[in-house]
């Protein structure tokens, strides 16, 4: 082994490159190093203290090996982590997947049971039975949990879907070739259409095995007027035109006059040539891409769908025909009103209508009820009320000034209907703990650039005031000029920020407003406001049935048709404003009186929450007060606390805004005049109205072991004579008498 080392030159480039090389080596085992150590200080292998180590060649291999082992136990080790982590994400999709369909069954299960118990309601005849009270629901909720509100809105398919590609080759099929398992699917695809759903079992699996496919583009008409009557048409997707004329042409005309009726998914038609065989009425013509499932003439009467919807027409007849409202019309265009004319079926809490002034129809109730709700525009009727106290701030400043100063300085101080509400505010004057006077005529929301100019104008008139005037105030002394103007930057700087303060943030109204300006229909903050209950025979939006220039101011108003569980009768619109004579326009007037003012409403909701506000603040105080009583029983270092003040409002025990508004008519506070506009007038807040209340809150039957809920809050306690309250607030609460 010397030669090795005898051999060896010393050459700087070989000793560079070997340091290189050394430098750039991997890391090596702790035996390598050794080994190569021993040899590098010529010790034999074999000599030594390994003496396992019997040469160069073994050793390196057993290194090898050594070296491999570990790393196979490395990639081992990895592959075991990797498997346990995909496991562990295989056992947490297995658990969503579990707890899914567990939720999933559940909410099957109550859907179950929510339809048995409607059915039942429904066959009783009880509809009342089955509505929940969608307005206090929504009141209840509590802005954060409004979330948690299941809106099926959400989970409507935005698409439309087509016939599916299989169905339709089985419709085209001839009905002998059709299985029982596709007319199962046929029947299954076709219970998506209403008035498909309308017939019985029985029915819907033979209307299965004898409908036909087709489908037709944009401009095909369906049907022609006048032309005999051949089949019976099922829309399951797109949309038909009618219009009353054989031109086609005029279902497309840009104004839509012509248009009576539009036929969507799940409407059927052309069954009124087939029941009074006669000649089509009208003509039907595709606005779009339309897919109708078609019930030939033959096979129409062989299932006896003409019986059934001639029974249908006949109840649309006779119905209409005992309304008083329909007493003076001829019975042929009462039947043309019937014909075109649809039954339906509505469950709770539904939209019939969601805008009054755009709808294409007028709804007449047959059984149920449907709830009128308007829709109150906060930020901006709030706003209205400020700028109202503005006013009277100002007017009433007018006046003690006018009394202190003399009528000579009078003039300066006179403003000029320069303001944005110089309408006449009620005899009255104020409405207790309100500021705010009851208004008669119907208000349009104001907008920033009205109160803009005011602003403007108040500049202006202040600027030549001071210059014509040239008053100048003493130091020390507030002149009523200065008064003026103290009050004025006040009312100003209000008009500045004007807040909508609501129970969990301010909300600038501004941005609101201009918010709402700039996108309409989208409202800053809303409140809907149940404004009418409509029952057997009530008609909503007869009033658009007269000409625009008659109508009622409602009818600029939208309006919302919510169902309650209920059955109505739709009439195409045009047809009824086509058959309208004065008679029936002046017994609409009668029958249908006007809503009032969306102020009223807003101040029935103020009090309405007022009183809510009061309800819990109350119960809160009466709650604090029973526990620092017992503190300080127990402490006598404590002193004895307040009893908790009834505030000086007026309060009565009220449910909801409208049995308030209802209690106001009750009590004569809210009268309709003569021009059937609404009038409040203010409830006069004395000593006695105190003790009455006050008598009220005593004598309240909640007091007697009943449960007070306070609404809003989602809070229950019950007040008892020595009784317990539940929730928060551990302590019993007793109230003396
Ligand atoms: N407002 C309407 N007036 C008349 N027919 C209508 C109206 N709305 C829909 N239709 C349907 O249009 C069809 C035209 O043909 P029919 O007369 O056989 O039956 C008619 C009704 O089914």
């Amino acid at each position: 082994m010397d030669n090795g080392k005898s051999t060896r030159t010393f050459s700087p480039k070989v000793h560079l490159r070997d340091a290189v090389r050394k430098a750039y080596q991997p890391p090596k085992s702790l035996a390598l190093i050794r080994l190569l150590d021993r040899i590098h200080r010529n010790e034999t292998p074999g000599s030594g203290k390994d003496a396992e180590i019997t040469s160069m060649e073994n050793q390196r291999e057993i290194l090898k090996k050594k070296i491999q082992r570990r790393r196979a136990m490395m990639k081992n080790k990895l592959r075991v982590a990797v498997h346990s982590a995909n496991r562990e994400q295989k056992v947490e999709k297995i658990c969503y997947k579990k707890y899914f369909q567990t939720m999933a069954r559940r909410v099957l299960l109550l859907n179950r049971v929510f339809a048995r118990m409607r059915a039942c309601a429904m066959e009783n005849g009880d509809h009342s039975g089955i509505c929940s009270n969608a307005m206090q629901l929504k009141d209840s909720v509590q802005e954060e949990e409004r979330d948690l509100l299941f809106n099926p809105n959400n989970f409507k398919c935005r698409q439309q879907v087509s016939f599916p590609i299989w169905a339709r080759k089985v419709c085209k099929s001839k009905p002998e070739h059709r299985t029982p398992e596709q007319l199962h699917n046929i029947v299954s695809i076709m219970r998506q259409l209403k008035d498909f759903r309308k017939y019985s079992k029985k029915m819907q699996l033979l209307l299965a095995k004898i409908a036909r496919y087709e489908g037709f583009g944009r401009r095909r008409v369906v049907i022609r007027k006048g032309h005999f009557g051949v089949c019976f048409y099922f829309v399951f997707s797109g949309s038909v035109g009618v219009v009353i004329d054989t031109d086609e042409d005029k279902a497309f005309d840009k104004d839509g006059r012509s248009l009576v009726n539009v036929m969507r998914k799940g409407d059927s038609f052309g069954e009124v040539a087939l029941v009074q065989k006669c000649r089509r009425s009208a003509t039907a013509v595709c606005m779009e891409y339309t897919e109708f499932l078609v019930i030939d003439k033959d096979q129409f009467y062989e299932l006896g769908i003409d019986k059934f919807a001639e029974e249908e027409m006949m109840f649309r007849f006779n119905f209409m025909k005992s309304l008083d409202i329909f007493s003076t019309w001829k019975d042929d265009d009462l039947i043309e009103l019937a014909s075109g004319g649809r039954n339906m079926e509505y469950l709770c809490d539904k939209v019939i209508e969601e805008d009054s002034t755009k709808s294409e129809f007028i709804w007449i109730i047959t059984k149920g009820h449907a709830h009128v709700l308007r829709l109150l525009d906060l930020p901006v009727l709030e706003n209205l009320q400020r700028n109202e106290m503005f006013k009277n701030q100002k007017d009433r400043k007018k006046n003690r000034e006018m009394t202190s100063a003399g009528t000579s300085r009078s003039g300066y101080y006179s403003a000029k209907s320069t303001d944005l509400n110089s309408k006449p505010t009620s005899p009255g004057g104020l409405l207790p703990g309100y500021n705010t006077p009851a208004r008669l005529t119907p208000v349009s929301p104001i907008s920033e650039t009205t109160v803009n100019q005011q602003r403007r104008s108040i500049k202006k008139r202040d600027s030549n005031h001071s210059l014509s005037s040239g008053y100048s105030s003493d130091a020390g002394r507030t002149s009523p000029r200065q008064n003026w103007q103290n009050l004025r930057k006040k009312a100003i700087k209000k008009i500045k920020t004007p807040k909508f303060v609501n129970q969990l943030s301010e909300i600038p109204s501004w941005q609101r407003i201009a918010g709402a300006e700039s996108c309409k229909g989208n409202l800053g903050l809303g409140a809907y406001i149940r404004i009418d209950t409509l029952g057997h025979g009530d008609v909503f939006g007869f009033k658009y049935a007269a000409k625009e220039e008659n109508r009622h101011v409602d009818c600029l108003k939208k309006f919302v048709l919510l169902s309650a569980g209920c059955d109505v009768i739709r009439i195409s619109k045009p047809n009824v404003q086509k058959m309208t004579d004065n008679e029936t326009i002046s017994k609409i007037e009668q029958f249908e009186p006007g809503y009032p003012s969306d102020e009223i409403l807003f101040e029935v909701y103020r009090r309405y929450h007022d009183w809510r506000t009061f309800r819990e603040k109350l119960v809160d105080d009466i709650a604090l007060y029973q526990t620092n009583v017992t503190k300080a029983i127990n402490n006598r270092s404590l002193s004895i606390p307040k009893i908790p003040r009834i505030e000086n409002k007026a309060y009565s025990r009220i449910q909801s805004p409208v049995e308030h508004w209802n209690m106001l008519k009750e009590e004569g506070h809210l009268k309709q005049e003569e021009n059937s506009q609404w009038k409040v007038t203010p409830i006069p807040s004395t000593e006695k109205d105190m003790d009455e209340v006050i008598k009220r809150l005593r004598a309240a039957p909640f007091l007697q072991d009943q449960l007070l809920k306070a609404k809003g809050s989602q809070r229950q306690l019950i007040l008892t004579h020595g009784g317990d309250r539940v929730n928060r607030f551990p302590k019993v609460v007793t109230i003396k008498q």
